[in-house]
């Protein structure tokens, strides 16, 4: 069984050996996430290649060297060579370096889900490799009933929750606070996307908490 997991890439490097489609989509990801990306390939995309320009990863092109690995906290085989990818992966596993291989999942660490992002709000499909594709229809499907106003309830609960931890010492209390909001009521107006109603409940709990406001 995979172990899903949300990393907290901003600032670390990354290198993405290869620059091709897949590598393309694994960079972006790693941009998105704010990671520090590296990338080696003696050839890569246009996109790859205006991300370089723009300072947004560091390009090196060449062919990739064993001692490219040692320098990153996660490292993508990306290359469209067995053999290649087999050797990244080889050098990472005798640093305990993470490594994802594209060509051959099972010699690596970690899988890529596809990701449904609303805000900072975020939900990760996984098929467990069975099927990438799935994983993608489902996050599409997934897509047409979770919209971008789920990112805003989000954020309000965010700030609601700010609110109860500065102001309500018993987390007990706090989480009979928070249960109670979201209990039926509000899942039937958030699926029936009566938004406005789903709001009003958010705030009436601010109002409970901080009547001045
Ligand atoms: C195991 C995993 C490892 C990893 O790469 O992390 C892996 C492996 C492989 N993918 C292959 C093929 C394709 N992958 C895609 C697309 C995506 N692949 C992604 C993840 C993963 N792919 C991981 C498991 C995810 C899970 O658990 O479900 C997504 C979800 C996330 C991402 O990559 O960012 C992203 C969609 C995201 C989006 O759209 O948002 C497409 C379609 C397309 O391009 O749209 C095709 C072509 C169609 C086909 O072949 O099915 C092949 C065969 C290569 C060959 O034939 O040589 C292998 C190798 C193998 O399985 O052996
Ligand atoms: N995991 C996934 O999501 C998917 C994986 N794949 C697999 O991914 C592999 C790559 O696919 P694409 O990006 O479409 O291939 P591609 O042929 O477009 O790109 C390959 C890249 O690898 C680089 N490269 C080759 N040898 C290298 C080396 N020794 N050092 C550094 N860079 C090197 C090339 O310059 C090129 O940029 C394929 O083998 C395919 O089987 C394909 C689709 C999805």
């Amino acid at each position: 069984m995979l172990y899903p997991i949300f990393l907290r890439l901003d600032g670390k490097k990354c290198l993405v050996v290869g620059g091709g489609q897949v590598a393309e989509r694994k960079i972006a990801g790693l941009l998105q996430a704010g990671a520090g990306v590296l990338v080696v390939s003696p050839e890569v995309t246009e996109r790859i290649e205006g991300w370089a320009g723009a300072g947004r990863v560091m390009w090196y092109r060449r062919l990739f060297q064993p001692d490219d690995v040692e320098q990153a906290h996660l490292v993508y085989a990306a290359t469209d060579d067995a053999a290649v990818n087999a050797r990244i992966a080889r050098e990472c596993q005798q640093r305990k370096i993470w490594v994802n291989v594209v060509d051959d999942p099972e010699r690596g660490d970690f899988y890529l889900p596809a990701v449904l992002r609303r805000g900072h709000l975020q939900l990760a499909v996984s098929t467990g490799g069975q099927s990438p594709v799935f994983a993608r229809k489902l996050r599409d499907h997934l897509a047409r009933s979770i919209g971008p106003e789920y990112g805003e309830i989000n954020d309000l609960l965010g700030e609601l929750r700010q609110i109860l931890l500065a102001r309500i010492p018993d987390p007990g209390e706090r989480q009979r606070i928070m249960e109670g909001l979201l209990a039926e009521g509000f899942w039937e107006d958030l699926v029936r996307g009566e938004m406005e109603k789903v709001k009003e409940r958010i705030k009436n709990v601010f109002g409970d908490c901080w009547p001045q406001s």
